[in-house]
């Protein structure tokens, strides 16, 4: 056999590393990644948020951190300093007490270090985020304006950037290197349009492409244009632009400083203002499904399995962008149940706004509810984000062996959960989970994380895993079945 020769470069990292491994001693302490939950600029809608992250590596025996929080970038305003001992399981997590709740409609920035049993510290990680409570409690009053076509002024794949069938939300335009001096985006509404707000999306991964000064402009006919909305010291990869209600059919975006190479945009996004379309519901029972994925759609079968499994069930799916409590007082005749959806989106990447009306349908419809996955999560985020957090990996075990199933527990008596094998198995696809429950929720089953979970008086019920997938393994499809039947049969007069 020829032995392949490592050139000494590798050989050498490879040996340090190997000796780090297993010496213990000689591992730097590695700044730990503030990536799990708050992530960079996304608004927390609590004042006593958990503060998660990946812990970091190397050093001397445990590791302990130290968290600051502070108003101000130097971390000298109005800081405050916390000790938290690491969680082994990869994720830690500090949990700020409603005693001592941050300020809130503020910017905070935080950063953490690890300290090893023999004082060494890392280097610090720092992140910001803002905190405010306002911001979730009612449905955005808007509604998507998607253009019809776009131009722009170099660079491939402008379609990119109003494709919000891109779930991942990872596709981008990038304009060409080395570019116009002021690079141009042009969205043709078809029609005109009064907008309110603009939602733009860079790369949230990386610090390349990000638009620093840009300005928009808006227009009747594309060649007489007036400047609506100007921004000189963009430092992030996503803003909430909002305009007064300009009406115009042409929205152009001119950057004129950016980061890295060229600009970069993920996705542009325009809101008018006011409710969309009540749908008109049939005539027999029926279950409203909120289709959770970021362009509306149930990320699995879901209403095809409801039939499946209750034939005398219809369905009803709404957007969840367009679902409100307005939207559920307006139809004509009321859903037996409402199921929540599953999505494939990371929710720093997301406009999280756009579910605020989903919240209210959380917190106030009068009927059952049953979320999957991303819409089990909302049961959670409606009462505050940061209680749902990235795990730091995928659990996909739709798509994995039976060797790599969970088993999942159920820890109490629960009527949907009656006559489940326990443990049991069930199909899952997903990268966050929840971790701090809502007041009024109790964990029904549990993995190694929490895997379903009911509130309020039996009124809601959320899980992790996905009893609608059809697979052979899914032990757990009589969740939904039970579920929708209980739903139909109290629903009917006796
Ligand atoms: N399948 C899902 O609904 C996943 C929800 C969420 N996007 C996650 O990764 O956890």
């Amino acid at each position: 056999m020829k032995s392949r020769m490592l050139p000494p470069l590798v050989l050498t990292v490879w040996i340090v590393g190997l000796s780090c491994a297993v010496a213990l001693a000689q591992c730097p302490i590695s700044a730990p990644r503030l990536t799990t939950n708050p992530n960079f600029d996304v608004v927390v809608t609590r004042v006593a948020p958990v503060l998660s992250f990946k812990n970091a590596t190397g050093g001397q025996g445990k590791r302990v951190y130290e968290i600051q929080l502070a108003r101000d970038k130097a971390f000298a305003v109005g800081r405050l300093d916390y000790t938290l001992p690491e969680n082994p399981e990869g994720v830690s997590a500090l949990a700020i007490s409603e005693q001592k709740p941050l300020a809130d409609g503020t910017r905070w920035y935080w950063r953490v270090r690890a300290t090893d049993e023999k004082g060494a510290h890392g280097p610090w990680a720092v992140s910001r985020f803002s905190v405010d409570t306002a911001s979730d409690k009612a449905f955005m009053d808007l509604t998507r304006a998607v253009p019809v076509s776009v131009k722009v002024s170099s660079g491939s794949d402008p379609k990119n950037l109003i494709d919000y069938t891109d779930q991942g939300l990872s596709t981008q335009w990038r304009a060409a290197p080395p570019g116009p001096d002021r690079a141009w985006v042009e969205l043709d509404l078809g029609r005109r349009r009064t907008i309110s707000r603009i939602w733009m999306l860079a790369d949230s991964g990386s610090r390349d492409g990000w638009p620093v000064a840009f300005r928009w402009l808006a227009s009747p006919d594309g060649v007489a244009w007036k400047e609506v909305v100007k921004v000189t010291d963009g430092d992030t990869y996503r803003f909430i632009l909002d305009v007064d209600g300009v009406s115009a059919r042409f929205w152009r975006l001119e950057i004129s400083d950016w980061t890295g190479y060229a600009p970069g945009i993920n996705e542009l996004l325009l809101y008018s203002p006011g409710h969309p379309p009540v749908p008109s519901p049939p005539s027999g029972p029926y279950v409203l499904v909120i289709g959770n994925q970021h362009n509306g759609a149930t990320f699995t079968e879901l209403a095809a399995r409801v039939h499946e499994m209750v034939p005398e069930l219809a369905t009803v799916t709404v957007p969840y962008y367009e679902a409100s409590m307005a939207l559920y007082e307006a139809l004509a005749k009321k859903p037996v149940a409402i199921l929540l959806s599953g999505n494939n989106a990371d929710y720093n990447d997301l406009p999280m706004f756009e579910y605020n009306g989903e919240f209210e349908i959380i917190r106030a419809a009068p009927v059952p509810i049953l979320g999957i996955c991303a819409g089990h999560q909302m049961l959670s985020f409606a009462s505050g984000y940061t209680r749902v957090r990235s795990m730091g990996h995928s659990d996909i075990s739709a798509m994995e062996k039976p060797d790599r199933y969970a088993e999942i527990r159920t820890l109490v008596d629960d009527p949907l959960f009656k006559g489940l094998p326990q443990p049991f198995t069930a199909p899952e696809v997903h990268g966050w989970a929840v971790y701090d429950l809502p007041p009024g929720f109790e964990v029904v089953a549990e993995s190694t994380y929490i895997q379903a979970v009911r509130g309020r008086d039996g009124r809601l019920y959320g899980t992790q895993f996905h009893p609608e997938i059809k697979v052979s393994y899914n032990q757990a499809e009589n969740v939904l079945r039970r579920f929708l039947r209980d739903a139909l049969s109290r629903s009917q007069p006796r």
